[in-house]
């Protein structure tokens, strides 16, 4: 696996320009709650981040690449291999965001000691600068032992899907005042434990606003509120390429149809030996 990620700002004597942008970094993310929204895409190949980096704070390689990139039916059957190949991709197609990679199902729950080599082996492997793992109360300890080593961690709280096998499906969370209390607790555990910002998902606005007000570290919200600290969605969610999308998307573009309307026109001059023109072909003599 190739580990040539970009450098921070080189500057020397021999090569005293300064790159454009500096990379943010993870405690100046974590300073931001209050102030102007974070905002925060999906990203999985080089081509997706070097379009969204310039606009966004941070970018997530989401394990949602399990859905849709692979036609997985859940996330679970993601790989550390497969979050380390596209988070490589995304920190050489970046160089202003924070770098966030999901710890896929499997990489983390067993053991605080587990959780931190396959952390520690996934920065190295891709040059991303935080990791992201699902869960509260009981995930508590694990964050402050990769913190405290080093890796920075944000939390993910409320509809988590790594967990639909027990949760039974995708629908929003914290209904009952019981499940509201434990969501509550849940991003208060992470928190106190080191996180640097949590993810709420799926849960009603009440919920999302409360924890916005009690945890000290940004909140970024999807399907969860407008008053968080942030906002995520699924890059290709926002752009139309995936087609069973969740209440809480907002489609900006329907790029789906547009590629399938280029596909259409280049089809429609090859039947017609419209495709290649002259200037795709190639004179035998002069130029061409
Ligand atoms: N493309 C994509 N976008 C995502 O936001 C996303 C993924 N993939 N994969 C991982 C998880 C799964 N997520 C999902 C998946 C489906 C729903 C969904 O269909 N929600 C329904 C309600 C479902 C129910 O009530 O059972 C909705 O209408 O919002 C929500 C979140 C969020 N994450
Ligand atoms: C939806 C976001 C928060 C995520 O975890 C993912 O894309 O995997
Ligand atoms: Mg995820």
């Amino acid at each position: 696996m190739s580990t040539t990620y970009t450098l921070d700002t080189a500057t020397s004597r021999a090569n005293p320009t300064p790159a454009p942008m500096k990379r943010l970094t993870v405690p100046a993310i974590r300073r931001a709650k209050g102030g102007t929204p974070l905002v925060m895409l999906t990203a999985y190949t080089v081509r997706s981040a070097q379009l969204l980096d310039p606009h966004c704070d941070m970018l997530l390689v989401g394990d949602s690449l399990g859905q849709v990139i692979y036609g997985l039916p859940s996330t679970v059957p993601v790989t550390l291999q497969m979050m380390a190949a596209h988070g490589a991709a995304v920190v050489r197609g970046s160089y202003h965001s924070v770098v966030v990679i999901d710890l896929p199902f499997g990489s983390y729950e067993a053991s605080p000691e587990k959780a931190f080599e396959n952390a520690a082996w996934l920065l190295k492997e891709t040059g991303a600068a935080a990791v992201k793992l699902e869960g509260g109360v009981a995930m508590a300890s694990t964050v402050r032992f990769l913190v405290e080593r080093g890796i920075p961690v944000m939390g993910h709280v409320g509809l988590t899907p790594q967990a639909v096998n027990v949760l039974g499906g995708y629908g929003a969370r914290g209904r009952t005042p019981e499940e509201a209390e434990k969501i509550i607790a849940d991003a208060i555990a992470v928190a106190e434990a080191g996180a640097f910002s949590v993810v709420i998902e799926g849960v009603v606005e009440p919920i999302a606003i409360e924890i916005t007000k009690r945890i000290a570290c940004p909140t970024i919200g999807i399907g969860a509120s407008a008053e968080c600290d942030g906002q995520v969605l699924v890059g290709e969610d926002m752009l139309g390429l995936f087609e069973r999308t969740a209440r809480f998307v907002r489609r900006y573009e329907t790029m789906g149809d547009r590629i399938g309307e280029a596909a259409r026109a280049y089809a429609e001059d090859v039947r017609a030996r419209r495709f290649p023109g002259a200037e795709q072909i190639y004179a035998p003599r002069d130029g061409g």
